[in-house]
């Protein structure tokens, strides 16, 4: 058996088929031939490096996205050792499931649950990245962590008209997964929160499909489930992203150093009214043709708003009240985020018959004080769009920058 065979899903796969038809010299001679031939390398997004992966990535098209609390009762000493431990198996986990192979630590004679629940076996990465961020929680009193909390990571103010649920809300650590197969992403959340049954429990999840925002300008614009275009005016550029959402030198804490904040938000979609809306009246919700994406004031998707522009009647091209208006870096001192959204749906709300469904818009930043907190307050009192949503559930995370071949996630933070 090749080292490839030994290490890959593909290779656990095949040679657990060859066991159950127990024509094992069979498939191995068709394994050899396979492991021969040419094959096309996988989609794969490097794990380590100076910034973690799934930010500034190209947005993959599925998310899986879960947050944890961890249920610790020792001392503060006793309790950042057992987190230590949590995030150096995860962290060990997660570059695994991001390089193709199955969660290490199989015990090979059978006598403990397998190392790895199986189902993504025989996928590949498709664009996985693993992403790990550290709720404001996690620096109270049960890890002796508070002088290593960063100002940026300030709770989350109330905003108008959210009705946020706690229980689909913050939580000690959150890990976004994100691939190109649900399966894949799945089984990151899933297998994270089996390797730390124990010292987490998951508090709350969401599965996100048809990503609603474009990390990079190769990428199409997708659609949000009210059928608009979204991601158009998003950050693409690397010099933008330096500037907006990668932590700098100047931050209070060197842990956060090429890090980022995350700001989750559960937004619910009601979809039945939209869908009887007049055209022009959802076009003017947002400032945005909905076909081709380009502005109210003409031209096409990524031409530049005119923001000064009025109707023969005097009023607004682009309507006060619009979406993007409010929303747009030049009516808001510069200020941007980069969103990596995805569209959900939970079903039907039995009561009314309705669809559950919206938007889990994920963002990242350098600071959320004065970038999604501003631009929220803003948008929660004014933006049309508020006739059609609700905040339903919400999450800040601080996300450190990214781990070394040797390292583990969040090991500057731990370290004394
Ligand atoms: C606080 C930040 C934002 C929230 C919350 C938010 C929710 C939200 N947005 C859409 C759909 C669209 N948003 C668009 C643009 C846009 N949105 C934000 C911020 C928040 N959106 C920004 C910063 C921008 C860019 C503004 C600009 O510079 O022009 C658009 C237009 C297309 C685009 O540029 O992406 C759409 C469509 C929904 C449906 C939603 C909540 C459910
Ligand atoms: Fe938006």
């Amino acid at each position: 058996m090749t080292d490839r065979f030994r290490t890959s899903r593909r290779g656990l796969l095949t040679l657990g088929t060859a066991a159950v038809a127990g024509t094992a010299a069979g498939t191995l001679t068709a394994c050899g031939s396979d492991a021969d031939a040419p094959t096309e390398a996988p989609a794969m997004v490097a794990f380590g490096g100076a910034r973690q992966a799934g930010i500034a990535t190209a947005q993959q098209d599925r998310l899986a996205f879960a947050a944890y609390d961890l249920t610790v009762d020792g001392t503060p000493a006793q309790n950042r050792d057992a987190l230590r431990e949590l995030l150096k198996t995860w962290t060990a986990a997660a570059r695994a499931m991001c390089e193709g192979k199955p969660v290490p630590g199989e015990n090979k004679l059978g006598t403990a649950p397998p190392a790895d629940t199986g189902e993504a076996f025989g996928s590949k990465p498709a664009n996985l990245t693993v992403t790990i961020g550290f709720g404001p929680s996690l620096f109270d009193q049960r890890f002796g962590l508070a002088a290593k909390r960063p100002a940026a990571l300030a709770d989350l103010p109330k905003f108008a008209g959210e009705n946020l649920d706690t229980e689909n809300s913050n939580g000690d650590v959150a890990i976004q997964a994100c691939s190109d197969d649900p399966m894949v992403a799945f089984h990151a959340i899933r297998n994270l929160a089996r390797l730390g049954r124990g010292t987490v429990v998951m508090r709350w999840s969401q599965l996100g499909f048809g990503r609603a925002a474009s990390t990079s300008a190769k990428q199409e614009t997708p659609r949000n489930l009210f059928g608009f275009k979204d991601g158009t005016r998003n950050i693409h550029d690397a010099k933008t992203m330096d500037r907006w959402v990668f932590v700098g030198a100047d931050t209070d804490q060197k842990w956060m150093r090429d890090g980022s904040y995350l700001v989750a938000r559960k937004i619910r979609m009601r979809i039945e009214a939209w869908d009887r809306d007049f055209l022009t009246d959802q076009q003017n919700v947002f400032g945005r043709h909905k076909y081709t994406g380009a502005p109210l004031t003409g031209g096409s998707e990524f031409d530049k708003p005119n923001f000064a522009a009025k109707n023969p009647d005097g009023s607004p091209t682009i309507p006060v009240g619009a979406h993007m208006r409010l929303a747009a870096r030049e009516n808001n001192g510069g200020v941007q985020i980069l969103r990596r959204a995805y569209n959900y749906t939970d079903g039907m709300i039995a009561s009314s018959g309705e669809l559950d469904a919206g938007l889990f818009f994920l963002c990242y930043q350098r600071d959320p004080r004065s970038q999604f907190v501003a631009l929220q307050r803003k948008l929660s009192a004014h933006d049309a769009l508020n006739e059609y949503i609700t905040h339903v559930g919400s999450g800040l995370y601080a996300c450190p920058g990214g781990v070394g071949d040797h390292e583990y996630w969040g090991q500057s933070l731990l370290a004394d």
